[in-house]
């Protein structure tokens, strides 16, 4: 008999703001054993998942899948990708925009079996100043909301609306210079965000046509709008409409460099960094191997 896929599972236990002490239960119920031996460990704090994913791909642990969202994933897969292993995904989290754009199924016991089906594709990943995202990136309004999100005890979906749209009333539009593949740009944006795949989560889209597999990033420039339009412009992300609208404008490039205005917050796969005022973002095709429907 061949030998057992070490497996090991990273759970985060707040993302989502849902219960996560039975999900070693369901995953023990549900993997394929023939094939995996599995074992768990929860994240404990910010980092935390990224540092066991660490120890892990130091201990023979071929696949890494991480339980949690957005955030849980951009830590274990900035390890994953550094060492050429495998990356699954429980999408267990508030957005889980890149679990959405890979159409990883949100039920527990459907995503397990895609685990169980073990089909590899490589993925691209993205840096900015140096730090690996997976999903999008962001700075403006994006940004000045994760910072808020992750310092306010409201989680889920809800959470996120709630503070949403207390903000859209007093944010104000930043102007940016961005240099994409050598091409200079300036543009006055309420927010700019650097996308990987399609979407933020919740099937909330910002360039739906972006492919995690072509070796570009899609720098979607949301321009300064006025209030009145904000049921507009969110009609246009939720029906996947940002190509065709002129609230939203999208260059696709590989190396971006933006200066704005003053240091601040970015974004990484949702999670709040401050910042100085230029920011470096570069592609790296195909770099994550992933496990995928
Ligand atoms: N035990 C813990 N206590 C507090 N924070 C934690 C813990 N474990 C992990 N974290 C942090 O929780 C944050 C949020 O995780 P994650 O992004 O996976 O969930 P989410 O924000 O609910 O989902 P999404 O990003 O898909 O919207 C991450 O920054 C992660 O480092």
């Amino acid at each position: 008999m061949q030998n057992k896929i070490n497996i090991l599972f990273i759970i985060n236990p707040i993302s989502g703001g849902k219960q996560k002490g039975q999900v070693p239960t369901i995953i023990d119920r549900y993997l394929d054993k023939e094939r995996f031996s599995p074992n768990f460990l929860f994240s404990e704090h910010v980092g935390h998942a990224k540092e066991m994913a660490e120890e892990a791909v130091n201990k023979n642990f071929d696949v890494i899948v991480a339980a949690g969202g957005d955030g849980t994933i951009n830590e274990v897969a900035s390890v994953l990708a550094r060492h050429n292993k495998i990356l699954g995904i429980l999408p267990l989290g508030s957005g889980n925009g890149l679990a959405s754009h890979l159409k990883i199924s949100k039920n527990i016991k459907d995503a397990i079996e895609i685990i169980n089906k073990f089909k590899i594709v490589q993925i691209d990943s993205a840096t900015l100043n140096g730090k690996f995202f997976f999903n999008l990136a962001g700075m403006g309004f994006d940004a000045h909301l994760s910072a808020l999100f992750s310092n306010s005890k409201k989680r889920g979906f809800n959470g996120y609306f709630q503070i949403g749209i207390k903000q859209v009333f007093t944010y104000k539009p930043q102007l940016y210079e961005l240099i994409i593949d050598g091409v200079k740009y300036t543009r006055k944006a309420f927010a700019i965000s650097i996308a990987n795949s399609s979407q933020y989560g919740n099937n909330v889209f910002i360039s739906p046509l972006a492919s995690v597999t072509d070796g570009l990033l899609d720098v979607c420039i949301i321009k300064p709008f006025p209030l009145l339009k904000l049921p507009v412009l969110s009609y246009v992300m939720l029906r996947a409409k940002a190509e065709e609208s002129s609230m939203i404008e999208i260059i696709k490039g590989k190396s971006i460099i933006i200066k704005r205005e003053s240091e601040g917050p970015v974004h990484i796969d949702g999670e709040p960094l401050l910042l100085g005022d230029t920011i470096e973002v570069n592609i790296n095709p195909l770099s994550l191997k992933i496990i995928l429907p």
